[in-house]
């Protein structure tokens, strides 16, 4: 099956209407775990279905499935194996599987301790990426569901105002700073840990280096960092990629805020998913699912955003966690021959929190002239209040109708006879817009385990469908290594070679 086959079947269901395609396709169902999918909403039918799976199989899916597990350097660029899968796995009788999985113990040992001393009131957690923004999830997630007494704070940015604000009110003496840095190279972190070694040691004196856990693939540098080695040095395994590791020590904040078990938990629902993708038939498998309605939606039918829209609060940074999943994995155009891939890959993707969105972007959604495709993500807790959850399943509900099922300008006409004709036609709603509800009845760490691990596998099938290496990340590089040189022509020390460039080094000089 090629993607010019693939195409034809695009065009045969173009002019389709996607209410009609979706009520033949109401068995487009999918479980995993704690999750639910409903794909219906897509412009897709039986036989649609068909050439994507062909597709699938002609770029040896399954044998990418089981290259993953096996540990197969599915890294190719960097020549390694993608081993987040193994941080979650079962003890095993592999070795390899087994080093990494036991990487946790330490600093799992340590989170435990820190609860109990209760010498620490506040983690202050310092990373940048995927140091950063698993860590930040997970907390977000989970802060109001798990018991826990320790205040979590996060800083990123080389902006300063982000740890000035991050330390606000903050008492060195019960503060322990988490530094995560999978390379202990990435600027903005090193920067925080310098400013914060600083105000940490005009306060504790000699003692700062107890108050500080340092979680790194490059232990050297973090010792050489400390001036000393340290019991509170954790392994990140250099075969998981940043972007991977929340299921690594770089969650060494959350892991004391809420706690071994909850880790265990949280684990254990990865591994659910991972289970499900590795024995579950191509037809059935949710990752390959939602993999190939990528491959539809941006490849076939280019859709230009992809939206993500979080029906529920405690999932409100999961948008911007996918961004770096699955843009900085597939946001690339070389296979890794080098050869230019064959079509489109990943198109930009954005969402927030629903129902906020709703008095926002949801205008353009609904009546703009971008092609666009929707995810609801609509996990509950039953213990919530049950007249709001209410209202937030009926609007993401009522959201994913209208943006398939449109409204007509006869309908208005119907409802509405007295309206203005001009208005009536400003108030059509084209429809047409797919989407699909992931849905969660009872959401906890497990659940997230399950999502998050869900994204991933997804995430590297459709790198595999498009054609890309979805481990490496060498389009990051070139800026840092400018930023450096104009670092420098800022402080007056160089210049810079691009004359625009120039130009704004000298407005900000002046
Ligand atoms: O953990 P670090 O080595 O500090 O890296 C932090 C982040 O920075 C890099 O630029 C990459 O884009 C990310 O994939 C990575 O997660």
């Amino acid at each position: 099956m090629t993607e010019l086959e693939i195409n034809a079947q695009a065009k045969r269901l173009n002019a389709s209407s996607l209410k009609a395609l979706a009520e033949q396709r109401s068995d487009s169902i999918y479980s995993a775990g704690p999750w639910t999918l409903n794909a219906s909403r897509q412009f897709l039918d039986s036989e649609a279905e068909q050439a994507l799976l062909s597709f699938a199989k002609s770029q040896n899916i399954e044998g990418a499935i089981s290259a993953l597990f096996a540990g197969e350097h599915v890294n190719a660029s960097e020549d390694r194996p993608a081993t987040h899968w193994a941080l979650r796995a079962n003890p095993s009788d592999n070795p390899d599987v087994e080093a990494l999985r036991v990487t946790l113990d330490p600093a799992l040992e340590y989170a435990e301790k820190v609860r109990s001393d209760g010498k620490f009131k506040t983690v202050l957690h310092l990373g940048i990426g995927g140091s950063d923004f698993g860590p930040r999830l997970l907390h977000d997630a989970c802060k109001d569901d798990y018991p826990n007494e320790i205040d979590v704070r996060f800083a990123a940015n080389v902006d300063p105002l982000d740890l000035d604000r991050a330390l606000s009110g903050l008492d060195p003496h019960t503060t322990l700073v988490v530094g995560v840095s999978k390379s202990f190279s990435s600027e903005e972190t090193i920067y925080n840990l310098e400013r914060v070694r600083d105000w940490m040691s005009e306060h504790v004196g000699r003692e700062w280096p107890e108050h500080f856990a340092l979680v790194t693939a490059s232990p050297d540098k973090a010792k050489a960092w400390l001036g000393r080695d340290s019991d509170r040095l954790f392994d990140m395994p250099i075969s998981v990629g940043g972007r991977f590791s929340l299921w690594s020590n770089g969650s060494l904040a959350c892991m004391i805020a809420f706690g071994k078990s909850w880790f265990e938990e949280f684990l254990a629902g990865a591994r659910e998913m991972d289970e499900h993708v590795q024995t579950a038939a191509l037809t059935d498998n949710l990752a390959l699912k939602l993999a190939l309605i990528d491959y539809w939606n941006m490849t076939i039918r280019n859709v230009e955003s992809g939206i993500v829209l979080a029906y529920s609060n405690a999932l409100r940074m999961l948008p911007t966690y996918l961004q770096q999943l699955e843009l900085e994995s597939n946001g690339k155009s070389v296979q890794p021959d080098g050869s230019s891939i064959p079509a489109k890959s990943i198109s930009g993707l954005w969402g927030g929190e629903g129902t906020i969105g709703q008095h926002s972007y949801h205008q353009w959604l609904h009546q703009g002239t971008c092609n666009v495709a929707v995810e609801f993500i609509v996990a509950l807790n039953p213990d919530r209040e049950p007249n709001g959850t209410r209202a937030l399943i009926a609007h993401a509900l009522a959201q994913a109708e209208v943006l398939a099922n449109g409204r007509s300008e006869e309908e208005i006409a119907a409802e509405e006879p007295d309206l203005d004709p001009i208005i009536r036609k400003q108030k059509v709603m084209p429809g047409g817009k797919p989407s699909l509800i992931l849905a969660c009845k009872a959401f906890n760490a497990h659940a997230l385990g399950a999502l998050i691990a869900l994204y991933e596998h997804r995430t590297f099938l459709a790198g595999r469908l498009w054609g890309v290496n979805s481990f490496d990340q060498w389009g990051v590089e070139r800026g840092k290594v400018q930023a450096a040189k104009i670092k420098k022509a800022l402080a007056g020390e160089s210049e810079t070679d691009d004359p625009i460039t120039a130009q704004l080094v000298d407005f900000f000089r002046k």
